[in-house]
């Protein structure tokens, strides 16, 4: 019935909006998850940025501004240089620059540092860097050494006004600091970098099990983490697999450092607890779905159970059991929506009043109880027969031509007729029924089809009763 079918949708409603808060909730906490792991992942790569920036690139830049601004070109271009005042100058950029430059000079043949113990003289054993630098054709480089301590120099070969060679202008950046600062990331975040040279070698590394030694050096191909990468990375320096790193499972960034020709590699341990705190959350969000549905379909059982309970008092006459008018209202309504043609038959039993006023009102009803029965099983399955109100009763055939109608009115009137009702122990009443019958292919509504019957019932009524008249 309507009303069911209004409620189906309604519940299909509900529950699809059940359905979308749920995901909308699930979608919301697992963004927030994601945001805040991403987040976290930002905040330990964005101190490797710095490190990279602060112990590299700016003394590389400040390294080259130096050697391009021609400030030690003086010094450099005397072969009997100011020592005092290199000194000096040399102090003052380490002071206001926090960068350890030196100079060589070819002319004095000699090496200035601002703290002047470490100066010495240019010679093949103690600095072969130069002579080999000196002797390159590139004008500028980038070298690890360790003669003390882990150190990077920062070369950049000067010129006089003439064009000729004078020496050399750089930075000796120590690596000590730098190293430092990778443990501590390392032990704070997890994660390892690898610093890889032009001929991908390795140069610096925060595992201390590749950690390169000068003489020997670890070539990028060496490392197993590395060996793993699928060919290319999935977008630029990022690569789409996960290695083996540690025993653990690492995602890996590269970075270019163009300035140096380097790259770094970034070694970040997969949050295996993000992991499965994303996978208890979605199996939380299945849960909750599954709960969702199952709530639903109980309620949807329980209120179908109930509506149809309450759907069959609704439409069902007390006294008789029959159907009633409501319902005989609402299926006119469903008739007319699906243009189907229909027959109507009013019921009205003859002097009923005598029958009151002779045995009482028990028996009338007892009457009119019976007479109900009897019209709901001479119907068809497709026809129903319903208490109109009072003694009189209404039945509607679809489909059925007029005249069909008007024999089914003929063969129940004289049903009625036979029928023996049953008012007290062994006493029974015989009554009979004046019938009204119409049929229409096309109506507007139920009073349209009662009224036409309503003037036939009249007819048969005015006509002696116990009669069939039919109108339409
Ligand atoms: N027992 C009983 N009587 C009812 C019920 N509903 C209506 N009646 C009675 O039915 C009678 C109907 O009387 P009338 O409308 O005068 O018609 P009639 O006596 O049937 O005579 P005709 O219809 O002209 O043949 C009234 O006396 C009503 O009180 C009911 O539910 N139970």
């Amino acid at each position: 019935m309507r009303s069911i079918s209004q409620f189906r949708r309604n519940f299909t409603l509900l529950f699809l909006l059940l359905s979308l808060i749920v995901s909308a909730l699930a979608y919301f906490a697992i963004s927030s998850m994601v945001g805040t792991q991403s987040r976290q992942q930002q905040k330990a790569i964005a101190p490797v940025f710095n490190l990279i920036d602060h112990k590299l690139l700016r003394p590389l830049h400040i390294t080259h501004a130096l050697s391009e601004s021609n400030v030690f070109l003086p010094y450099l271009d005397s072969a009997k240089p100011d020592e005092a005042a290199i000194q000096r100058e040399l102090q003052r950029l380490q002071t206001s620059l926090k960068v350890n430059v030196f100079i060589a000079s070819d002319k004095a043949m000699r090496q200035y540092f601002a703290n002047d113990e470490e100066n010495r003289a240019l010679t093949e054993q103690t600095t072969a860097w130069y002579f080999r630098f000196k002797e390159s054709e590139a004008d500028v480089q980038v070298v690890l050494g360790n003669q003390e301590r882990l150190s990077l120099y920062l070369d950049y070969k000067e010129y006089n006004h003439k064009g000729e060679f004078v020496g050399v202008s750089g930075a000796a950046l120590s690596l000590e600091s730098f190293m430092q600062e990778f443990e501590r990331y390392q032990q704070q975040y997890g994660y390892d970098f690898y610093f890889i040279d032009e001929q991908n070698n390795v140069l610096l590394t925060s595992d201390s099990g590749s950690q390169p030694k000068l003489a020997e050096r670890t070539g990028l191909d060496q490392l197993t983490w590395y060996r793993q990468l699928s060919s290319a990375p999935l977008i630029k320096g990022v690569y789409s697999n996960l290695v083996d790193y540690k025993g653990k499972e690492h995602l890996v960034l590269e970075l270019p450092l163009p300035q140096l020709k380097w790259r770094v590699f970034i070694l970040l341990p997969f949050d295996e607890q993000a992991r499965s705190s994303a996978v208890n959350l979605w199996r939380l969000g299945i849960l909750i779905f599954l709960v969702v549905v199952v709530l639903c379909l109980v309620i949807l059982f329980f209120t179908e159970r109930y509506s149809s309970h309450y759907e069959k008092r609704l439409f069902t006459d007390g006294m008789t059991g029959i159907a009633n008018r409501r319902y005989i209202e609402r299926l006119t309504q469903d008739l007319i929506e699906q243009k189907i043609p229909v027959s109507l038959i009013l019921v009205d039993i003859d002097h009923f009043k005598s029958v009151n006023d002779n045995y009482g009102h028990n028996a009338g009803d007892k009457v009119i109880k019976t007479l109900g029965g009897v019209l709901k099983d001479a119907m068809r399955d497709q026809d129903v027969a319903a208490r109109w109100g009072g003694e009189e009763f209404v039945l509607l055939l679809p489909k059925t031509s007029y005249a069909q109608s008007m024999k089914v009115a003929e063969r129940l009137r004289k049903q009625v007729a036979e029928t023996e009702f049953n008012i007290a122990d062994g006493q029974s009443v015989r009554v009979t029924a004046s019938f009204g019958v119409t049929q229409a292919d096309y109506y507007e509504s139920l009073a349209d089809l009662v009224h036409l019957a309503d003037r036939a019932l009249y007819s048969a009524k005015h006509k002696g009763r116990n009669r069939v008249e039919g109108h339409c």
